[in-house]
């Protein structure tokens, strides 16, 4: 449901008022309380940088062959310790090979990248934590099955920045919230009850260093973007790449944008780098709940369906009408081929 409290308001009070309105929320907000009393505990970690220990000590490798820095490790025994104390049946975190079974018999599964960002771990710069919340679906024939359906059938999803201020991003299915730490008091507090994605911009975000493996489209969108005034989109762009999604996207959300992952031709990078249930299904919600698109270039993120908890999926998601702009590219065409360099206003040919 929609959050309709003044700005300030507790994270809890604003979760009790979503329950009072919807009770079939209830499980959904324990779930989400669990994941923010985890988060105030990690922020004051990272808070404390090397005065703390080293968390970027490296560790073994997770599932995806990435090496576990040390507060990769932290984040995901903090989570699943709050997670045991929710409804919450099974965890489907980046950091466990396998589905973790909590409390069998409770509704709800999450999906969880407890460290985001881990590549700005020990540098001082923005990390995070993402999760979508799904209903238990109990088949004992099935071990996968609450994360083998449609992003669409989340019920919530968020994620938490840790950046200068910590930041947690929230939706109950109904619009897209803010809230961020009081750190004096140790609680989360609405700042924005309705976060809306602009629909046009001049910014984007893409890891520039592939640009060499990208394939034809996504090559050709860039290098549009890239001429600015001087080629077909006739707008000069800003380029950002924190490296670290749950930034690059709280950005997104607060004053428009597009962020790209896509597929390359490296080494099993077909499908990109981010995984579709912890990571790129959730911020879809997000995204879309703020009025935003989500796609993996052509097709709508939350109609796709993962056949493994740590499958990849591209992404390309934010203002509407430059995701739009890249589907074009995808399906072979140019946004406006009027305003070409041969035809366009400035254009050699120009009628
Ligand atoms: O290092 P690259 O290829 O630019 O990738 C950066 C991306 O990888 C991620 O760090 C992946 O998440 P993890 O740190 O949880 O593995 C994203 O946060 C970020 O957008
Ligand atoms: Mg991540
Ligand atoms: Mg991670």
């Amino acid at each position: 449901m929609a959050i309709s409290a003044a700005i300030g308001t507790p994270l809890e009070t604003c979760l009790a008022q979503a329950v009072d309105a919807n009770p079939a929320l209830k499980d959904t907000a324990a779930v989400i309380a669990a994941v923010a009393r985890s988060a105030v505990e990690i922020s004051e970690r990272i808070g404390r940088g090397a005065l703390g220990g080293d968390l970027a000590a490296a560790g073994e490798h997770n599932s995806d062959g990435d090496v576990q820095k040390a507060l990769d490790v932290i984040a995901h025994e903090s989570v699943t310790a709050a997670l045991r104390t929710a409804p919450v049946a099974e965890v489907a975190s980046e950091e466990a090979e396998e589905v973790m079974q909590l409390n069998p018999d409770a509704p709800l599964a999450v999906a969880i990248d407890p460290l985001d960002g881990s590549s700005n771990i020990g540098v001082n710069m923005a990390v995070g934590l993402i999760f979508g919340i799904r209903p238990s679906i109990k088949d004992p024939a099935n071990p996968l099955a609450s994360f083998t359906t449609p992003g669409s059938t989340q019920i919530a999803a968020g994620f938490v920045t840790y950046g200068p201020a910590t930041a947690l991003i929230l939706t109950l299915g109904e619009g897209t919230q803010s809230y961020v730490l009081d750190r004096a008091e140790g609680t989360f507090k609405l700042t924005s009850p309705a976060m809306s994605v602009p629909a046009s911009t001049k910014e984007f975000a893409i890891n520039a260093s592939n640009a060499r493996h990208w394939d034809a489209p996504v090559k050709a969108y860039i290098e549009d973007c890239q001429r600015g005034t001087e080629g077909p989109r006739d707008k000069d762009y800003n380029m950002r790449w924190l490296a670290s999604l749950v930034a690059d996207i709280q950005r997104v959300l607060t004053r428009g944008g597009v962020f790209l992952y896509p597929g390359d031709a490296r080494k099993n990078y077909a499908r990109g780098r981010l995984r579709l249930l912890y990571e790129v299904a959730p911020v879809a919600m997000l995204v879309e709940q703020a009025g935003g698109t989500a796609t993996d270039g052509q097709t709508r993120i939350l109609d796709l369906v993962a056949t493994g908890i740590h499958e990849r999926a591209p992404l390309v998601c934010g203002s509407t009408e430059e995701v739009a702009c890249v589907a074009t590219y995808y399906a072979g065409g140019k946004p406006d081929a009027g305003r070409s360099p041969l035809f366009g206003q400035r254009g050699l040919m120009r009628s």
